[in-house]
């Protein structure tokens, strides 16, 4: 369903991604992973469109991505939660996941994303910016939800979360793909997150593919130590 075509990603004269080939399956989960500065974070911004591609190409169910601009790679089908999860602090919780509502032109909260996640709908008139970090990571993915997106893609989600709410965040994760049947392509740092809910795990090293894995038969050494500084 997603399609990535010898990648190229660079920030001015500086190439960080240099042409990464890989596809996700329909309801996959993907770990892109990396130690520190790796491009993981790159690659997930490029894919939603925030920093253009230089060379190659990402089509999502055939449908070419590469020249569009960020809101209508959401209308085509993704969803980004971004590291750090990008909160409107000011905003309530509602009028957060109202933000994601744009591209799908509903008005109203769909129920199932209050029954997904049951502390947004206690804390909906709350402001964004009061919430824990973990309740703000429900509250990233419930807004990136909110567009109906075939494929979401989550910078990080692990960064800053407790080790208890990462775990309870992997059942979530792979609930949501079960339910809604969509991909998911996750970058991370932590081996056990990952382990936890990829099919499959990529290992990016200075801006290439230098390892790609099934989880089924994963030997996990290897990623170890690909991730060990
Ligand atoms: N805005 C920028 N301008 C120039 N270079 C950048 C910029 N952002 C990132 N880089 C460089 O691109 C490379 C990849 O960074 P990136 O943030 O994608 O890595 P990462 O694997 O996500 O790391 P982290 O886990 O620290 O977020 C690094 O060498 C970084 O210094």
């Amino acid at each position: 369903m997603l399609s990535v075509k010898d990648y190229h990603v660079a920030y001015g004269q500086s190439e960080v991604l240099h042409g990464l080939n890989f596809d996700v399956k329909p309801k996959e989960i993907v770990a892109v992973m990396g130690r520190n500065g790796m491009g993981k974070s790159t690659l997930m911004k490029s894919l939603i469109g925030m920093i253009p591609a230089i060379k190659g190409e990402v089509q999502l169910d055939d449908v070419d991505l590469t020249l569009l601009k960020s809101h209508q790679r959401v209308s085509k089908g993704l969803g980004f939660v971004p590291q750090g999860r990008m909160i409107f602090s000011t905003m309530t919780v509602k009028e957060n996941i109202e933000t994601g509502l744009t591209s799908t032109g509903e008005k109203i909260v769909p129920n199932d994303l209050y029954e997904l996640f049951p502390v947004l709908e206690e804390m909906r008139n709350r402001r964004g910016g009061n919430l824990s970090g973990g309740q703000q990571q429900q509250l990233a993915i419930a807004r990136a939800l909110a567009s109906k997106p075939k494929l979401l893609l989550l910078d990080e989600p692990t960064e800053g979360i407790q080790p208890s709410i990462i775990r309870e965040m992997a059942r979530t994760l792979k609930k949501i793909r079960d339910t809604r049947g969509l991909s998911i392509v996750v970058s991370e740092q932590v081996l056990s997150f990952a382990l936890e809910i990829a099919d499959r795990i990529i290992v990016l090293e200075k801006g290439e593919i230098v390892h790609q894995e099934e989880r089924a038969t994963l030997n996990e050494a290897k990623v170890a130590a690909y991730l060990s500084v």
